[in-house]
């Protein structure tokens, strides 16, 4: 048991490595050139990698350079930048002020100028200023009732365009008449551009009619201030903005599967859209491995069933815990009592949720320490506590800040 978790655990640490965007910001700007001044903006909680590999390439070509990511996600200076941190997934004082020195740092520019925008997410709630007369209070409680009630990242942003000053193609507006290069690390299922970190620079897709839908959908509070701006249509072209995606999930379950291969597990990706209730992705997961130990298909072990996705939960009790957690423990009711398996599932950006765990590993003990413990996994799911269970189990999955932002790994390898 202790070689499959150890096993567990190295397909986590490569598999993120192996997503790191270092390389692919390299690639994308290698070879370009650029007239006028150019100025970097990177954004999102892989912000402070994406950055330090543009100033390896352009160096002295940046006339100005703002990177704003998350608290503790910065990894010290970078030369020409200014490093900014503000809080997420509730954004604070100093993301308004961040984001208004980027739009200081991108005001009076020229045509022949290059705005580069490295963008991962997470930016959402990192850059950000509310428009017409919203304020800060007013994105505090609209983000908490969006991230408590369910709604998926492509229904929270659709409203979020709509309040936003620089959300949904306004930010490229704000820069021309630059000319804007949008580098994108993609932790949006599908990768739909204009959902990433809500597209700030490019043509947004989403309609106030589907931002009311929304709200109507999830029994939001709006101000009368919310209603009108949310009336106000996003930009639906941006002519002076182009974008290249340079990772997603799909990168993360490759690499997961090569790791897994090489450590001597057949690797099957099954899925790198699982986007539904984190508890019920737990179960569905263990269902396979039980179908895997009893049955002999879809694969004999050693395998490794790997998939990829953004699970939702929506918070109705106090506890602290991410969709990663809830996802693992879940399982872990379900492979009690089981050998030779175990069932991982971490954010690739090192935090889940508002918790120090990047996720969670479990196996067939889990449920049985917890047992011992008098802790009954049905009701600390319905407190949303899965933080403090799997620290009790012994079954957290702490990496810190991985400098990468591509959604999150599921994954159960089965002897
Ligand atoms: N107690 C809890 N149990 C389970 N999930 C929680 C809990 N508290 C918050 N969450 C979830 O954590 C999520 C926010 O945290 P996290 O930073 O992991 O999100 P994220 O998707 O990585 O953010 P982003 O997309 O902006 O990068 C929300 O979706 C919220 O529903
Ligand atoms: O910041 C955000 O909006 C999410 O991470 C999706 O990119």
């Amino acid at each position: 048991m202790r070689q499959i978790k150890e096993d567990a655990k190295k397909i986590i640490h490569s598999s993120i490595q192996r997503v790191l965007p270092d390389s692919a910001v390299k690639r994308a700007l290698e070879g370009k050139t650029f007239l006028g001044k150019v100025i970097v903006i990177a954004i999102g909680k892989a912000a402070w990698n994406m950055a330090n590999s543009a100033e390896e390439i352009l160096g002295n070509r940046i006339e100005k350079g703002i990177v704003l990511t998350k608290y503790h996600h910065a990894q010290g200076d970078i030369k020409g930048f200014s490093i900014l941190e503000a809080s997420h997934p509730l954004p604070d004082e100093n993301t308004i002020l961040g984001t208004e020195k980027i739009i200081d740092a991108v005001s009076n520019l020229s045509s022949e100028d290059t705005v580069i925008f490295l963008v991962s997410g997470g930016g959402s709630a990192l850059f950000e200023k509310p428009a017409g007369n919203l304020d800060l209070k007013d994105f505090l409680q609209i983000t908490d009732e969006l991230l408590k009630c369910g709604a998926d990242i492509v229904e929270i942003n659709t409203v979020r365009k709509h309040l936003s000053a620089v959300k949904g193609g306004k930010f490229a507006a704000l820069c021309a008449p630059a000319q804007v290069y949008t580098i994108a690390l993609s932790d949006i299922l599908g990768d739909r551009p204009d959902s990433i970190a809500s597209g700030p620079t490019c043509a947004d897709r989403s309609t106030c009619e589907e931002a009311f839908a929304i709200v109507e959908k999830y029994g939001l509070t709006l101000s009368g201030e919310m209603k009108k701006q949310l009336s106000v249509e996003t930009p639906k072209e941006v002519p002076n903005s182009t974008m290249l995606i340079t990772g997603s999930v799909k990168e993360l379950c490759f690499a997961a599967a090569a790791e897994a291969k090489a450590l001597g597990y057949a690797p099957l990706i099954l899925s790198t859209f699982v986007d539904c209730e984190a508890k019920e992705a737990g179960r569905f997961l263990a269902s396979i491995g039980k179908t895997i130990q009893q049955e002999g298909f879809p694969l004999k072990g050693p395998c490794a069933i790997i998939c990829g996705g953004e699970t939702v939960v929506k918070i109705t009790g106090p506890g602290k815990g991410g969709r990663n957690q809830e996802l693992a423990l879940s399982a872990a009711a379900s492979i009690a009592g089981m050998e030779d398996i175990v069932i991982g599932a971490v954010g690739s950006d090192g935090t889940d949720g508002p918790t120090d765990a990047a996720g969670g590993l479990v196996d067939g003990q889990t449920k049985v320490i917890l047992d011992g413990a008098g802790i009954a996994i049905d009701d600390v799911l319905a407190q949303n506590d899965s933080n403090r269970a799997l620290a009790i189990a012994n079954a957290l999955v702490v990496t810190g800040p991985t400098g990468t932002n591509v959604n999150d790994l599921y994954f159960l390898l089965c002897k």
